[in-house]
């Protein structure tokens, strides 16, 4: 469990983070999204104890990430990947790690197996790509197998089987029980990983909710095999009707069940019939524009 509660940052005069405030529950992925510059990355650093908090409170399992007694066995973090010694292997570096946790050496091993590097780690970090060095950064916040996952853009450098693999692997830690908060850019990616959006914008938390009520459906399309008698239908059911340029019928607002039961009832052959739902990039920059 995670609790941020009024939390802020300041730099000086600028208030960077402004009185956010979340709960997020076992065997949820939340994403937090928000535009460059948004606060995210100083919310999960304070949240971790990398930077400390001008006001309000940040808790896992209901202390200060310096206050649990082996903070890396509850908190696995990936908040720069790139801070890795590239001289090391692979291997190397995380055998580190886990003496530093108290996790025993075979781990390491399991880790790098489950991370897609069991060949990689005897080679230096060095000659890693930036989606090798994701992956190592992921092994290392798993090593301790901690409940809570705390990852900044842990899809940066992936290749599209990678963003697949770290979707199964977020969604699998949270259905055994887990509590994941990632952020991310890739805003399509996190539509289908994620249970929960928190949006920031400027500091401040601008929505907060899950995807299908963020995103929620906003009408029906459907394509028939004589439009124009469909669109008459429907408009005499009450249901306005506007006219896409492939042929297609937009009928905002409406449940797709309703345009399917009065194509029904009027014996209209159908050859298509879909919600159309907001896309996450629109709500994204309605929200924080
Ligand atoms: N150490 C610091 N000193 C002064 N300002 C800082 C410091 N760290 C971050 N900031 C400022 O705080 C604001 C929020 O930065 P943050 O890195 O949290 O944003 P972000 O949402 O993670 O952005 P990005 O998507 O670009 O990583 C930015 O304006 C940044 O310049």
């Amino acid at each position: 469990m995670i609790t941020a509660h009024g939390l802020t940052k300041r730099y000086g005069p600028r208030t960077v983070v402004d009185d956010v405030s979340f709960t997020l529950e076992p065997g949820t992925v939340t994403g937090f999204l928000g535009p460059n510059g948004a606060g995210k990355s100083t919310t999960l650093r304070m949240l971790t104890g990398l930077v400390p908090v001008s006001a309000g409170s940040a808790l896992v399992d209901g202390r200060p990430y310096a206050g649990l007694p082996n903070p890396g066995a509850v908190v696995g973090t990936l908040l720069d990947a790139s801070a890795v010694h590239p001289g090391r292997t692979g291997r190397a570096h995380l055998r580190l790690l886990a003496d530093a946790v108290g996790v025993a050496r075979p781990r390491v091993e399991e880790v790098l197996a489950l991370v897609g590097l069991a060949d990689a780690g005897g080679r230096r970090i060095g000659g890693y790509s930036l989606g090798m060095r994701q992956r190592l950064g992921i092994a290392g916040a798993l090593l301790a197998d901690p409940p809570v996952l705390v990852f900044d853009e842990p899809a940066n450098g992936l290749d599209p089987e990678g963003i697949r693999w770290l979707r199964d692997l977020l969604r699998g830690h949270a259905a055994r029980g887990g509590t994941v908060l990632l952020s991310s850019h890739l805003l399509g990616e996190v539509e289908h990983t994620v249970d929960r959006l928190l949006v920031i914008g400027q500091g401040r938390m601008v929505a907060d909710g899950s995807v299908a009520t963020l995103l929620g459906a906003e009408g029906a399309v459907v394509r028939a095999a004589d439009p124009a008698r469909l669109a008459a239908a429907l408009e005499a059911a009450g249901l306005p009707v506007r006219h896409g340029d492939d042929g297609a019928l937009v009928v905002p607002g409406a449940d797709p069940a309703a345009v399917g039961a009065v194509a029904a009832a009027g014996g209209h052959a159908l050859v298509d019939l879909r919600p159309v739902s907001r896309h996450l990039e629109d709500l994204f920059f309605s929200l924080t524009a």
